[in-house]
């Protein structure tokens, strides 16, 4: 499954990944928040209107056993014409390619199940059952699906910013995310779904028996507060814990990284102090001289 956010996508189950394009700068992360609170509702109202739209045109009746929901259900004919006859491949995943596509005029991810498919068929029907009912704006929103004979596939709208785990990667240090953009983004990623986003706060993998400071990005050099860190840390290991029962339920995983949050932008708040007011010494003694 995939979740979004600032333009990015983000896979989260299997390996934790966001996809990229145009370039994704920390400001984005402060900026984005701010403006989508502004614009949520006018989104809402928009993103209502459009899915009642696309219901209203592709809504088909149910299908015996496999697809059992009133749905989305495009055609492989419908495809090939979405794909340009799947000319321009986007990336490959756990399912098979993922092609780009216009439906209309509107550009579309056309991820196509691939015969050898690790995650198969039952995957292919978990995520079309789940994201016809699951819509959050942290959540790719799946515009349909074909499953017709061998051809499957699934649609979904276009994330431009690509994948998370380039950027969490990138060799590029001065766009690295800092600890309370990747916090940032764990919680609104959690508040879409699935406990074990928690994994992407500590690239590349997520490493058990670690000093604390050892398992975060070193780019951070430290910047970071060390409790925030520790705490979001037992959060991973409880949202990783084999035993389901002993796993955080993510209204939990929200409340514990908002908390997270709150240590860094506090630790942030105090260095702002500290430096104001050396400034401000600085000056009175500058004048005093
Ligand atoms: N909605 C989308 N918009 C733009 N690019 C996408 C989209 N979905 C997938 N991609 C591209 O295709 C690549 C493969 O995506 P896919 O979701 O199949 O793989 P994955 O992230 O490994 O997921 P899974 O866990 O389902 O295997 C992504 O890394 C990304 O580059």
């Amino acid at each position: 499954m995939e979740m979004k956010k600032n333009g990015l996508i983000l896979s989260v189950g299997r390996n934790p990944k966001l996809c990229p394009e145009a370039s994704c700068t920390e400001k984005n992360n402060y900026i984005v928040p701010v403006l989508a609170a502004a614009l949520s509702f006018s989104l809402l109202l928009t993103a209502m209107a459009i899915l009642w739209n696309l219901k209203t045109r592709h809504q088909v009746g149910k299908r015996n056993g496999s697809l059992e929901l009133r749905n989305l259900r495009f055609s492989y004919s419908d495809l090939v014409r979405i794909t340009d006859n799947f000319e321009r491949a986007l990336g490959k995943g756990g399912f098979g390619t993922v092609y780009h596509g216009y439906l209309d005029d509107t550009q579309v991810a056309v991820k196509m199940l691939s015969p050898s498919s690790v995650q198969g068929y039952k995957q292919f029907q978990a995520e079309v059952k789940l994201l016809m009912r699951v819509h959050h704006k942290n959540l790719t929103t799946l515009v349909g699906y074909c499953d017709e004979g061998i051809n499957m596939g699934l649609i979904y709208e276009f994330m431009a910013n690509g994948n998370l785990e380039t950027h969490l990667l990138a060799q590029d240090d001065a766009n690295i995310f800092s600890w309370e953009g990747r916090l940032r983004i764990a919680v609104e990623a959690a508040q879409g779904w699935n406990y074990q986003i928690c994994n992407f706060l500590f690239p590349p993998i997520f490493v058990k028996n670690l000093y604390i400071k050892n398992i975060v990005d070193p780019r951070l050099q430290g910047d970071f507060d060390i409790n925030s860190v520790r705490k979001a840390v037992e959060i991973a290991m409880a949202c990783i814990s084999p035993t389901a029962t002993k796993r955080p339920t993510m209204t939990k995983v929200v409340i514990e990284l908002n908390e997270c949050l709150a240590m860094e932008i506090a630790r942030q708040k105090v260095d702002n102090d500290i430096e104001s007011k050396d400034s401000i010494e600085l000056y009175n003694s500058d004048h005093r001289a």
